[in-house]
């Protein structure tokens, strides 16, 4: 009954005229003749198998050989070419295996899953999923340009439809997503209408890392922590910024402590570098207590640390003056960096008003001056609010580990991370470690997992590195 011609014609004119608009100026519905229709259908016939070759140049290479070579040789001939083809492949595949994955495997994964996966289901996904557009009764899609796989995830360039933002794909990465069965969807702006969405085929941080090596020469701008989803190393810039680390228990916050304080072993050992502790809980620091060169474990102790780095902070600022405006690590002047593990404790849940106002001055002083001067802060937090620790901006960077509620994600990453795919919230709980992080230079957040530093290494690391000259000033007492 839909296919009726009558049908058709009520469908573009959807509103009758009401009492009020007695005379209604409409467009003409013409019926457009069925060899038109058929004309239009060969011609883009015509135009797929002119396109063909440059799109899939080795396939319709392949195809137009065997083709010949059956035609002018026969079976036989093209059984031997075959024969001779795969066999060599197999020497390639043998011979220089991450080549043949790159240049053969990869692509041939790519046309598969553009054909399989996205052209496929392109338009039900997307039109369910509120990314159509409609503009005189047509209907418009983004359009692939291309599918390209890497060892773990596939990257679909679009071409958005004109009028249309990247942000209206953003709010709608879940759907997407779900819609291709992707544990997940991340979308690059490229330029103007140009967006790229990558989809992960499989989590490849699903498996625990091991302690990483300790590295020879320390890059306090790139500390290794441990991988990204892309299998390349996750580094973490500590010199010059303050990095705050949010997770509910159990998210894995120590893991990127200990990895820190791990990937600076050799700068602490040599006296370029001090980590100063600040652990109430006394159970995740007080472990390495000979690798800190000061640490604190109570409320009253932990300001008498601080506060003793604010004095060494403006000591130096004073002596810099006028004179430098770069810190460099030298044994003389060593990069601090002030490990607070759980903030919240010394900001807003110490029963004492005076520690608490004391303790976040001192770090609303740290955090607002202490980069150029080679004085950093590391904070571990369980819970973003500003209530809890209203310095949250002062922070550069920020790590956000499994959080409890989408709308921290934003508070820790800043606006629009969760949009870009940022699913904080959604971390398994049987992934400690796992985090979204911004790496330096791109809006876009990075899935990372942090390596696990277990006990055995901790100890380790305090019996090799905790030499006696950086063995702890405990603050007892410091008022
Ligand atoms: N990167 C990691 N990889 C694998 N397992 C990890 C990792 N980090 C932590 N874990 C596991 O998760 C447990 C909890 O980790 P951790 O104590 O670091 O969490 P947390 O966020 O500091 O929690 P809390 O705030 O309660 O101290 C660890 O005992 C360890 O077994």
């Amino acid at each position: 009954m839909l296919r009726s011609n009558r049908a058709g014609s009520t469908q573009v004119q959807p509103t009758a005229p009401v009492p009020a608009q007695t005379v209604r100026f409409s467009t003409p519905v013409v019926e457009t003749p069925g060899i038109f229709i058929l004309a239009r259908w060969v011609a883009r016939l015509v135009g797929l198998l002119v396109l063909l070759p440059f799109r899939f140049p080795v396939a319709v290479a392949t195809v137009a050989v065997s083709v010949a070579v059956w035609h002018w040789l026969g079976w036989v001939a093209l059984a031997v070419v075959w024969t001779v083809a795969d066999l060599g492949l197999l020497v390639w595949w043998r011979r220089w295996p991450d080549l043949f994955r790159r240049c053969v495997a990869l692509r041939a994964l790519a046309a598969w899953r553009w054909v399989w996966v996205y052209r496929r289901h392109w338009q039900p996904v997307l039109v369910v999923a509120g990314l159509a557009e409609s503009y005189q009764e047509r209907q418009y899609l983004p359009r692939i340009r291309r599918v390209t796989c890497s060892e773990w995830s596939d990257r679909v360039r679009v071409r958005l439809v004109a009028g249309t933002a990247p942000t209206d794909v953003e709010q709608r990465v879940s759907e997407l997503a779900h819609g291709f069965g992707a544990p997940s969807c991340r979308v690059t702006v490229n330029g103007p209408r140009d967006v790229v969405l990558e989809f992960p085929r499989f989590d490849t941080l699903a498996q625990p890392i091991d302690a990483l090596e300790v590295p020879e020469a320390v890059d306090l701008r790139a500390l290794p922590m441990g991988l990204c989803e892309d299998g390349e190393v996750w580094r973490l810039r500590l010199h010059g910024t303050h990095v705050l680390t949010v997770g509910v228990t159990g998210a894995g916050k120590g893991s990127v402590i200990w990895s820190a304080v791990r990937a600076m072993l050799p700068a602490i050992e040599d006296g370029t570098a001090q980590v100063w502790a600040v652990d109430p809980k006394r159970m995740e620091l007080s472990y390495g207590r000979a690798l800190f060169a000061r640490y604190a474990d109570t409320g009253e102790t932990a300001v008498g640390l601080l506060e003793a780095a604010v004095s060494m902070m403006q000591e130096r600022a004073a002596r810099y003056a006028g004179k430098q405006r770069v810190h460099t690590p030298t044994v003389e002047d060593p990069f601090v960096v002030v490990v607070v593990d759980e903030v919240a404790f010394v900001t807003a849940y110490h029963p004492d008003r005076d520690v608490r106002r004391r303790a976040e001055n001192a770090l609303a002083t740290l955090t607002s001056q202490g980069r150029s001067v080679g004085v950093s802060v590391l904070a571990a937090l369980q819970d973003p609010r500003k209530e809890v620790l209203n310095l949250r901006n002062l922070f550069p960077d920020k790590i956000a580990l499994r959080l409890d509620e989408a709308s921290q994600v934003d508070m820790v990453l800043g606006d629009g991370a969760r949009e870009r795919g940022a699913n904080a919230h959604l971390i398994d709980p049987d992934l400690p470690g796992v985090a979204f992080v911004r790496l330096e230079g791109s809006p876009v957040p990075v899935r990372v997992r942090a390596a696990f530093v277990c006990d055995a290494d901790i100890d380790a690391m305090a019996a090799e590195y905790g030499a006696p000259s950086l063995r702890p000033v405990v603050d007892e007492g410091v008022a």
